[in-house]
């Protein structure tokens, strides 16, 4: 089976082609593609299939405006509705492959089409629509969820959190002062309360200038990782609205440890997330070895 390894900021994948959607890529397959010492590794893995060929009548249902299918699965088997990382490099994939040959076209996502705009290097997405998960609440105490790390003494107080429905679930805390960011523990599970029944993504966010933040991230399904488009979205919406800015009109730069991405607020409550994308190796994998 052919694959392509990229990354987007350091969000890496495994992309694997199936222009004839024949592949079963169960999330045992997945598992053994993202293991990173008996496989090829990767926070996630991306099967490219036609769209109208995809399994869930609700993505089919996108063909006519995107011929692609970016179907996306973290590293655990699990699938997941978003990547924004991802979309960079499918569509460069895509682009690089003759697959599509415009600077700007659709994809198809579990979350809906998404926007892809080449501005030489950058990639730039329209990640669509966005919400806080309880507006009400948002509004009215800018917090709807608590965080703790399994490391921080028990004695200290859970950090507020609010929820940002990207498509995926994500929930963004806002570090105290005290707290330092290089310093977290993200290697466990963080807790939120309360959990949202599908899991959540978990942002965390230390504000360095005016439009400017800095993030770690913990990915369900996945672990920390170096970087992710869809929580980075998440994480400057939650920002600009705590700053009272409910529909940010500036463009936020966030730093992740995998690099830097732009955040632009859209009318009609879109967002654009824009970064670069890279294809860093090509091969071939002989499945009887994966097993
Ligand atoms: N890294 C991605 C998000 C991947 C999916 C996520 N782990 C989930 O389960 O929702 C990004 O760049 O957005």
């Amino acid at each position: 089976m052919r694959f392509t390894k990229g990354h987007g900021t350091e969000n890496d994948f495994v992309l694997v082609p199936d222009l004839d959607a024949r592949l079963n890529l169960d999330a045992d397959l997945t598992r053994r593609l993202a293991d990173r010492h008996a496989g090829i590794g990767g926070d996630g893995v991306i099967r490219v299939v036609p769209t109208e060929s995809a399994t869930e009548e609700a993505v089919r249902s996108q063909a006519g405006r995107a011929r692609w299918f970016m179907d996306y699965r973290n590293a655990d088997g699990s699938t997941a509705e978003m990547c924004g990382n991802g979309t960079r490099v499918f569509a460069s994939y895509l682009r690089r492959e003759g697959l599509e040959t415009s600077d700007e076209f659709e994809i198809a996502t579990r979350a809906g089409i998404k926007g892809i705009r080449f501005e030489g290097d950058v990639v730039a997405t329209n990640m669509g629509q966005w919400r806080f998960v309880d507006e009400a609440k948002a509004v009215a105490e800018g917090f709807d969820s608590l965080v703790l790390l399994r490391d921080r003494p028990l004695s200290e107080d859970p950090w507020s959190a609010l929820s940002v429905d990207m498509g995926n679930p994500h929930t963004v805390v806002a570090l105290p002062e005290s707290v330092d960011l290089a310093t977290l523990d993200l290697f466990h599970v963080p807790e939120v309360r309360p959990l949202p029944p599908q899991g959540t993504n978990v942002e965390f966010v230390r504000v360095m200038g005016p439009g400017h933040i800095a993030m770690r991230v913990h990915e369900r399904g996945v672990g920390e990782t170096q970087s992710c488009g869809t929580g980075v979205c998440a994480a400057a919406l939650a920002t600009s609205f705590w700053a009272g800015n409910p529909e940010p009109k500036e463009d936020w730069t966030v730093d992740v440890p995998g690099g830097r991405l732009r955040v632009r607020g859209l009318p009609n409550h879109e967002v654009e997330l824009a970064g670069p994308a890279a294809l860093v190796a090509d091969g071939t994998i002989d499945l009887s070895a994966l097993a």
